[in-house]
């Protein structure tokens, strides 16, 4: 049986029909970009149009769970799930694990709340080469963005209420 890699696609979806949020942190530039990027990039090539993918930023992470519940319950917006990308590094204080720890809860929550997708886009590096090559930004390294996209894909097809 072939080992599925992660964030392996189990088919090729259709989301001409869907709209897909992307709220990313302003933290770490470069990073981020290369991130929302890939997740774009993943989101067009399963047919969501570029005119149903809405994307804002916030200040940093923590600010993730409010903004993505905000988008989710924009009824002027009418979103499919979204995608809270940030890019968390570790420093020389105990902020990064309250952080990381306090963001993945909250956007959990948003899930069950809301009833709609939120794809886990944040990444918790303990240091920048770990989320670098995780961006993609190391020749032959795979940008974790191209999988949040197409788990954003899945899973309103595969579930929605
Ligand atoms: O501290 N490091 C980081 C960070 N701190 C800011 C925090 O998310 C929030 O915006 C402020 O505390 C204001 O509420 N935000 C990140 O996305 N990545 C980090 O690595």
């Amino acid at each position: 049986m072939a080992v599925q890699g992660l964030g392996a696609i189990d088919q090729q979806y259709d989301g001409s029909a869907l709209r897909i949020g992307i709220v990313h942190a302003r933290w770490n530039k470069e990073i981020i970009d290369a991130l929302v990027a890939g997740a774009i990039k993943k989101l067009k090539a399963f047919n969501v149009k570029e005119e149903n993918i809405i994307v804002q930023s916030v200040p940093g992470s923590f600010e993730l769970p409010f903004a993505s519940r905000s988008l989710l319950k924009d009824e002027n917006l009418k979103l499919d799930a979204v995608i809270p990308i940030g890019v968390l590094i570790k420093g020389s204080t105990m902020h990064f694990e309250y952080i990381c720890d306090s963001v993945t809860h909250a956007l959990m929550r948003v899930q069950e709340e809301t009833h709609k997708p939120v794809i886990f886009g944040v990444l918790t590096c303990l240091t920048e080469e770990q989320a670098r090559k995780r961006a993609g930004l190391d020749p032959g390294m795979h940008n974790h963005g191209e999988d949040w996209g197409a788990a954003a894909v899945e899973m309103p097809l595969k579930y929605s209420r």
